[in-house]
């Protein structure tokens, strides 16, 4: 008997597992997963956009508008950060996976952990500074970014 040939590939897989650790996410609006992987194909972390540990997040503003300290803007760890945070491993030369392409302030924690390719799925901030700003960051200092639409992989996220 020959080997079964139809499994997904290795992105596919590592993209469905920050799919999934986004599915842990209590914001209302945008759930963000992360996935960290080695150059080995080893997952060394995983993360997604919630409140900092300690902070109750029953408690905690989880709107958009208002006065900023009355959204979840200056409080929500991201995803990116949360899982670089978690690793316990050296990054370099890692790749992350993300739901999102990474605002300003993710890129530069990727870029400073010497994560060397972010694959991601949504672009939907592609119009505003911040993500502008991770894109002139991420080529200057030679990270690679991939696109993967979302058909491409099996969606495990809840409708
Ligand atoms: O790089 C990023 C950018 C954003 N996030 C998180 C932060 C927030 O919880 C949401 C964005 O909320 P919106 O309502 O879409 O403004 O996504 C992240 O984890 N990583
Ligand atoms: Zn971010």
């Amino acid at each position: 008997m020959k080997k079964r040939m139809n499994y997904i590939s290795w992105d596919d897989y590592f993209l469905g597992i920050a799919e999934l650790s986004a599915a842990r996410s209590k914001d209302p609006n945008t759930q963000v997963g992360a996935c960290i992987v080695s150059e080995e194909n080893k997952i060394l972390s995983v993360g997604y956009n919630g409140m900092p540990a300690g902070c109750n997040d029953d408690e905690m503003p989880w709107g958009r508008e208002g006065d900023f300290l009355d959204t979840k803007y200056p409080f929500v760890c991201h995803a990116e950060l949360n899982a670089i945070l978690n690793s316990n491993h050296d990054l370099k030369g890692s790749r992350i996976y993300v739901s999102l392409f990474p605002c300003n302030e993710c890129a530069k924690a990727i870029i400073q952990s010497g994560i060397k390719e972010v694959i991601y799925t949504c672009d939907k901030y592609a119009d505003t500074d911040g993500t502008k700003a991770s894109k002139m960051m991420f080529k200057m200092a030679g990270v690679k970014t991939r696109q993967i639409k979302q058909e491409h992989f099996v969606k495990i996220l809840p409708m």
